[in-house]
């Protein structure tokens, strides 16, 4: 169906902590989850391995502690992972490493070919900037400097997300959870980004509200092909959102495949009790 991955992740590996002979071995006895008794290094993400393909949308599940935002926040540089290579196919970038690029072309990776959703708006936004503050800032940063396009497109964007202009001069502080969401989603379209990653970006919402966020998801999914990464520790949104997933266990992949095929057929028994959990 597609032809080559626009994302591909290689081997990532985070831990916190320098290790020590008795807990490299995965089988080791001396890991507890992902916790080693000997020396105390956390083995947060473990030789984990996917591809993103163009207009894909792929879930990230897995419980608290399992790994999954350690390793957005390296695949979006907000921290550095231990070991691994990223590789995102889009012209002068196509057969580097991203990791180890400078932080100026991280930089232009975050500004032109990532967008974030963070669980916590307030890691998102500035949350003293007005709504439409928050979108001119991102597209400035990527070198926007026509005010008329950069207001006509933060308008847009903010009409998109179905926040009502008439608000879009109120900072995002005195705003309810979904609409910070909302905000947070806009301005990371803003600079038209191929690939988004959405971390949690409904946990903690009412009900009804992470319904419209996640139809909202849906929408621009559709409209715009654009690839996503979705995690989640919550199946229901996984199976909402997601061609393709992964299940992440103590910072590994324990299974992968199409998300239908993962509900249908769960092969390990930590996704047969995730599976179990939805019935
Ligand atoms: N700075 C740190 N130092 C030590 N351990 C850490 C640090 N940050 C995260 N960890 C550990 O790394 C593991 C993975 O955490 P991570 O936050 O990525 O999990 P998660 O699946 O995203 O869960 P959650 O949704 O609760 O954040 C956990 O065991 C966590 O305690």
């Amino acid at each position: 169906m597609y032809e080559k991955p626009i994302l591909q992740v290689k081997h990532l590996q985070k831990q916190f902590g320098e290790g020590c002979p008795h807990c490299f071995d995965k089988e080791s006895v001396y890991l507890e989850k992902n916790y080693c008794t000997v020396c105390g290094t956390v083995h947060a993400v473990r030789d984990v391995s996917f591809d993103l393909y163009p207009g894909e949308v792929l879930g990230i599940v897995g419980e608290s502690g399992s790994g999954k935002s350690t390793m957005l926040q390296g695949l979006y540089f907000d921290s550095s992972m231990t070991s691994g290579a990223v590789y995102i196919n889009q012209s002068e970038l196509t057969g580097q490493n991203v990791l180890s690029l400078s932080s100026q072309q991280k930089r232009y990776i975050r500004n032109y070919i990532y967008g974030m959703v963070y669980q916590n708006p307030v890691d998102g936004l500035k949350m003293k900037f007005s709504s439409i503050g928050n979108i001119a800032e991102k597209m400035i940063a990527a070198g926007n400097r026509n005010v008329s396009n950069i207001e006509k497109r933060s308008k847009e964007l903010l009409e998109n997300v179905h926040i009502p202009l008439r608000r879009m001069k109120e900072e995002p502080q005195y705003f309810s959870g979904g609409m910070q969401q909302r905000v947070q989603i806009a301005k990371a379209l803003s600079n038209n980004p191929p690939i988004l990653f959405l971390d949690e970006v409904t946990t903690g919402l009412d009900l009804s509200v992470q319904a419209s966020v996640l139809d909202l998801i849906k929408q621009i999914q559709r409209e715009l092909h654009i690839s996503m990464v979705v995690v989640s520790h919550d199946l229901a949104v996984i199976r909402m959102l997601a061609d393709r997933s992964i299940v992440m266990l103590n910072g590994e992949v324990i299974e992968n495949g199409l998300t239908d095929q993962i509900l249908e057929d769960p092969q390990h028994e930590y996704t047969q009790q995730l599976v179990y959990s939805l019935l």
